[in-house]
């Protein structure tokens, strides 16, 4: 697991391109075989891929938490952004099929990740945050969710936006976790952009073509900067950073949040004249 540290926005005021990839972007999330997770101490998120093929997957992490398990004091969102594969929890073996999510409550001890066909293996991207409750278990669908239909073909914002693991699909302490989905010929998401002081969060970019790019906007909403990101990477959202991006071509996203609230709408909306 790898480490990432907190900064303030005057520590990024001077980074090189290179230097805000670093600290930002998580560029090798999916390798098969691996479980490949980073750990961010903006509000201890941990979040990767888990991608089994011949042989079924476990995050093993005890001393690195300073507990006896994983999940002891944390809970975890899964979805499934690859091929058909399954999840066993506790002994109870359930189907994950592509864009299939779960809701894994503190205290579930055994959790292993298998693919159906190694050579289309499952991509289960996995975020997981400290927790003081166990909250039931649940498998989340797509086609139950309502989405948040918002945005519009003509300002290219037009968007889906699935909330899995939100007070409407399942009890959560402190995780929300959702897809958004672009309408095709719109290519921005989260604009206009927001930050939220009280939460972080984390975006993995997903469903792109070898050459496809989205350009990733961070920083405070009158100093921005951006990572040029490419398929399956994830970008890190402080909570004093605005997050949006626009695609050279089609996209998909994977946004996961924690900090003081589960409170979706409890964002700090950034005027257009405020964007430098
Ligand atoms: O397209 C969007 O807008 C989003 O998906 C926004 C994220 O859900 C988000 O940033 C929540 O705080
Ligand atoms: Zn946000």
């Amino acid at each position: 697991m790898e480490t990432r540290y907190t900064h303030s926005p005057e520590d990024i005021r001077h980074y090189s391109t290179e230097q805000l990839r670093k600290e930002f972007l998580v560029e090798s999330i999916f390798v098969p075989g691996e479980v490949r997770l980073t750990y961010t101490h903006n509000d201890r998120m941990i979040f990767g891929g888990v991608t089994p093929t011949d042989k079924p997957l476990t995050i093993e992490l005890s001393t690195e938490l300073g507990v006896t398990y994983f999940l002891e004091r944390r809970e975890l969102g899964v979805i499934n952004i690859g091929g058909p594969g399954s999840i066993v929890i506790e002994g109870t073996e359930e189907p994950m099929k592509k864009q299939d999510g779960y809701y894994i409550g503190k205290e579930t001890k055994d959790l292993q990740f298998k693919s159906e066909d190694p050579s289309n293996p499952a991509k289960f991207y996995t975020v997981s945050v400290p927790a003081h409750h166990k909250y039931p278990n649940v498998k989340i669908s797509i086609d139950k969710i309502e989405p948040m239909v918002t945005g519009d073909s003509a300002t290219l914002n037009h968007r889906s936006i699935y909330q899995y693991i939100h007070p409407n699909v399942c009890q959560s302490c402190q995780l929300q976790m959702g897809y958004t989905i672009l309408t095709p010929g719109s290519a921005w998401n989260t604009m206009p952009c927001h930050t939220h002081e009280r939460r972080m969060e984390t975006y993995l970019y997903f469903d792109m073509k070898e050459d496809t790019r989205v350009f990733h906007f961070m920083g405070k909403p009158d100093e921005t900067k951006h990572l040029v990101i490419a398929n399956e990477q994830a970008a890190i959202s402080p909570s004093w950073s605005i997050h949006t991006g626009v695609g050279s071509s089609d996209y998909t996203f994977i946004w996961a949040m924690c900090g003081e609230n589960i409170t979706y709408n409890d964002m700090d909306m950034v005027p257009m004249k405020e964007l430098k």
